[in-house]
């Protein structure tokens, strides 16, 4: 059937009516001459041209995005010829199909769920030649807590039949919320789940046997150079920061230690030397053993810590003489104790280190990569821009293989 250049307008015929919007589905588009010339060009097209897939065969024609604009590659006269015939109809928005995949399914063959990507105008065209297929639609995942598991089948929506011969235009949620795949079988059981069965001359209970299918995939691709352009892979607009190990990012840990004040401040060193000799903080080097009472208007200025009250027998009322042998420590100058809590393990960071000290002033010793690291300073701009224009590539690599219909692995 011969389609005169026309408007979108012209389209609405086309639409299927029990499909999310919006599907056009323009049966026998093509003639039965053109259906064989097709499928010689594409057979005729260099080995190379082909990469084996997992169910399929694929060639890509019109170009391989790439960060510096896409690799434009002319497109042969025989593509170029229905790129033309396919955009004079406005799918593409006045703009010209720029890009073609010509996908191969045997029977039994087909390509798991998936969408095409950010990377081209949101509509997409396809020819089918050789064989009919069902394409399947399905939900994205969502990833509400709480939802049922959800199962390839409980997300499935709806399926079109698509014949050869025929162009199917899918734009709008079809094409840009909902995923679409095919089935691997050699048959398709056709249910009233298929969303255009009379548009496309078949009915409910019908069983098709499926042959080699071709498809011909028009769609065009968007300037890469204008994607990144003040996006997020800018050197300037992200900051790097350091995944720590448990250790460095946990909360402070506190123990429950017994200090006591030092009311005679002469007695310091020899309460020290003595407290050190018969009440060893062991495991606690990091914790300072004396400390100064902050804006010490008070009775006396100096705090000591006695011991762990894990390492006090267990009394009600604790006095000084319960904590300390009975020789070993002269009394004088100490006070009666009270329970604070130390910092169990020595920080490891700034910020442990700030909020240990909060509690009982602590030793540090700065790792200082690590500070570095959590200012978010470690890279300088050289080795920024260098990590973006990597991530930039890992990127496009990523959604050209997507847009080949390749799976992403891990
Ligand atoms: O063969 C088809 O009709 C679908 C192909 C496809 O989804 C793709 O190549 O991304
Ligand atoms: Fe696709």
């Amino acid at each position: 059937m011969e389609h005169p250049a026309c408007i979108l307008e012209d389209l609405k015929q086309f639409v299927v009516n029990d499909a999310p919007p919006t599907v056009y589905y323009l049966p026998d588009f093509i003639s039965e001459d053109e259906e064989s010339y097709l499928q010689q060009q594409v057979y005729k097209s260099p080995k190379t041209k082909w990469t084996q897939l997992s169910g399929r065969r694929l060639q890509n024609w019109g170009g391989l995005p790439h960060p510096k604009g896409m690799l434009a590659e002319k497109m042969p006269d025989w593509l170029h010829t229905y790129c033309g015939k396919i955009s004079s109809l406005g799918a593409f928005s006045g703009k010209t199909a720029n890009h073609v995949l010509v996908n191969e399914y045997k029977a039994g063959e087909g390509i798991m769920p998936h969408e095409d990507g950010p990377l081209y105008h949101p509509t997409v065209t396809t020819i089918s030649l050789g064989s009919h297929t069902l394409l399947d639609f399905y939900a994205p995942v969502s990833i509400r807590e709480g939802d049922a598991p959800q199962t390839e089948e409980n997300r499935f929506l709806l399926s079109l039949l698509v014949k050869p011969r025929s162009l199917l235009i899918l734009q709008d949620e079809m094409y840009q919320r909902l995923l679409h795949g095919i089935q691997p079988r050699a048959q398709d059981a056709l249910t009233d789940k298929v969303a255009n069965l009379s548009a496309a001359g078949a009915s409910p209970g019908e069983t098709l046997t499926r042959g080699t299918r071709v498809s011909l995939t028009e769609k065009t691709m968007e300037p890469q150079t204008k994607r990144w352009k003040g996006s997020a892979c800018d050197a300037d607009s992200w900051v790097a920061f350091p995944v720590l190990s448990d250790q460095q990012s946990q909360d402070v840990e506190l123990v429950e230690a017994f200090a006591a004040p030092i009311v005679d401040k002469k007695e310091t060193s020899r309460l020290l030397r003595e407290l050190n000799a018969v009440r060893p903080l062991n495991g606690l080097q990091h914790v300072k053993r004396v400390r100064a009472v902050r804006g010490s208007g008070g009775p006396h200025p100096l705090e000591v810590l006695v011991c762990l009250v894990s390492d006090a027998p267990d009394l009600k009322v604790v006095s000084i003489d319960d904590l300390l042998p009975p020789d070993g420590v002269q009394r004088d100058g100490l006070g009666e104790p009270f329970v604070v809590k130390v910092p169990a393990r020595p920080p490891l960071t700034r910020p442990q280190f700030e909020l240990a000290s909060k509690h009982w002033p602590t030793s540090f010793h700065e790792d200082k990569q690590v500070t570095v690291a959590l200012r978010g300073e470690l890279f300088g701009p050289l080795r920024k821009a260098r990590m973006s224009a990597y991530m930039a590539a890992a990127l496009t690599a990523a959604e050209t293989g997507a847009a080949l219909g390749m799976e992403a692995v891990g």
